[in-house]
């Protein structure tokens, strides 16, 4: 009796697989995807898209896929990258898909979304609305004086690392801009600087990435957050750091003018069931996060551009000072209109901004040049293809800030084109605060500093979130200048 139910068990079980089995073949080979052309194992399977996804080495092979296979890959049985300029437009802007539910799965507590992951239209555009106040231009002109500030301790750790050293230093620029936007975004919106760059206290930082690598692995294997003791996505001393500054908040008082953390606790307290606690824990930590990395690794990565083209770095540097002596005040104002900074800043995040997490998802059928994509499928635009595609950039691969002084080998340069900040409904709400800040940070250093190339570096970088060094440092020889 009981062989008999063994039996019957068993072959359920191999019905259930073949059924599976020839599901899989007709979605790989039959479907409407199977005219997408893409590596074969990507057919069956998205595990080896998973795993470049996870290491975050997808930012570096995508190029030779897009080679290979055109404008639009499959990278998995439903999903596909969308690498050209109208391909990309069509998703972002002109049919503005959804979020993918890789967004669902990368909430810091499950079921509990923030801006960045929120996937439903009408409930992102109330969040976004609530917090559009806090990305003003009014107020981020008020925030000039904070950015001074957290810059002025920057430049007293390079003078004191300079004087230790006879007048230069050899100093790791990814690791003090770092701590440069972790103070930028706290004295900003948290109501008080963490001062990193001063102490250099490099646990915070730490926490703050195995957040960000954290919230990757979750958005593409789910299921590991249920094993027992896998890492929470918010280690304990991030919970310590948020008691911090809202304990502090309710002791000092509402700020004279609304910062981001208020906005969000004020949206708690009137709100408290739509807007519970945990979502204004887990939306303060994203802000911190969004705002942090990503403007000091492209920076880092834009210093890396200028010292290895120094004809670029010294054009740049003879316009700072055609504007501004050493101990002149250097206003945003001044700084939105110097022609050659802000070339060199489009043109660097053009070649070293990656933006490879912007991943749609259909709920109806689209075409994409040509292809018909059905629903249910995973859309992923990939900026950097467009951003260097030679049919729109001469040079493409060249870091060319003239391109944007006026025409270039017949072509205008554009900032549409320029996707660093994505586009469409979810473009980056922090643009504009990423520009003045990175504007402030390199118009004072230059204006400060000689600075050179260590040569013999690695330049790979990996990506979760945001780029970062494989060597786990860009260092720059910083001399005080005469
Ligand atoms: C160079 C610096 C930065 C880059 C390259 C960058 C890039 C991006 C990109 C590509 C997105 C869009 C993701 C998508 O379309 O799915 C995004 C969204 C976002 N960014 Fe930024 N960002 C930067 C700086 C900042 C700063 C300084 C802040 C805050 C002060 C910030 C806050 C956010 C937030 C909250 C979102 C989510 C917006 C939404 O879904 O409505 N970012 N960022």
């Amino acid at each position: 009796m009981v062989n008999n139910y063994l039996v019957i068990a068993v072959c359920l079980g191999l019905a259930e697989a073949l059924r599976r089995c020839i599901l899989i073949m007709i979605t790989a080979l039959m479907g409407p995807l199977s005219k997408v052309p893409g590596p074969f194992l990507s057919k069956f399977t998205r595990i080896p898209w998973a795993v470049e996804t996870v290491t975050g080495k997808h930012m570096n092979t995508t190029d030779d896929l897009f080679k290979k296979y055109g404008d639009v890959v499959r990278v998995a049985p439903n999903h596909v990258i969308v690498g050209d300029r109208a391909g990309i437009h069509k998703v972002l802007v002109e049919k503005d898909l959804v979020k993918a539910p890789f967004f669902d799965n990368m909430r810091l507590h499950p079921g509990n979304p923030m801006l960045v992951t929120e996937r439903d239209k009408e409930s992102h555009k109330r969040t976004r609305r609530l917090l559009s106040p806090g990305f003003s231009i009014s107020y981020l002109d008020g925030l000039e004086p904070f950015m001074q500030e957290c810059i002025q301790e920057f430049e007293k750790v390079l003078d004191s690392k300079c004087d230790e050293n006879d007048g230069t230093a050899v100093v790791d620029m990814q690791g003090v801009l770092s701590n440069l936007t972790f103070d930028v975004m706290s004295a900003t919106s948290l109501g008080g600087s963490f001062n990193l760059v001063t102490s250099n206290n490099t646990k915070l930082k730490k926490t703050f990435m195995s957040i960000l690598i954290k919230a990757a692995i979750n958005g593409q294997f789910p299921y590991l957050r249920y094993i027992p003791f896998w890492p929470q996505a918010i280690p304990p001393d991030m919970n310590r750091m948020l008691d911090d500054v809202l304990d502090r908040r309710e002791s000092v008082g509402k700020p004279a003018k609304k910062d981001i953390v208020q906005i969000i606790l004020d949206a708690h307290q009137m709100d408290p069931i739509g807007f519970p606690e945990m979502r204004m824990r887990d939306e303060v930590t994203m802000f911190m996060v969004a705002g942090s990395e990503t403007t000091s690794s492209n920076s880092t990565a834009i210093l890396m551009l200028l010292v290895n083209n120094m004809d670029k770095l010294q054009r740049l540097i003879e316009e700072i000072d055609s504007v501004f002596s050493r101990n002149d005040e250097v206003t945003f104002t001044k700084l939105q209109e110097l022609p050659y900074l802000n070339a060199v800043l489009w043109e660097g995040l053009r070649l070293v901004a990656p933006s490879a997490g912007l991943l749609r998802y259909t709920t109806e059928p689209i075409m994409i040049n040509d292809y018909e994509i059905p629903p249910d499928t995973t859309v992923q635009p990939w900026p950097m293809a467009a951003m260097k595609d030679p049919r729109i950039w001469p040079d493409a691969e060249k870091f060319i800030p003239e391109r944007w002084l006026g025409v270039y080998k017949g072509v205008e340069a554009n900032r549409a084109d320029v996707i660093a900040f994505s586009a469409g409904s979810r473009n980056c709400i922090g643009w504009q605060f990423a520009m003045r800040e990175m504007r402030l940070i390199f118009a004072r250093l230059l204006l400060r500093y000689e600075l050179s190339l260590v040569p013999g570096q690695s330049h790979e970088r990996r990506y979760h979130s945001t780029p970062w060094f494989v060597q786990g440092f860009y260092k720059v020889e910083v001399k005080l200048r005469k």
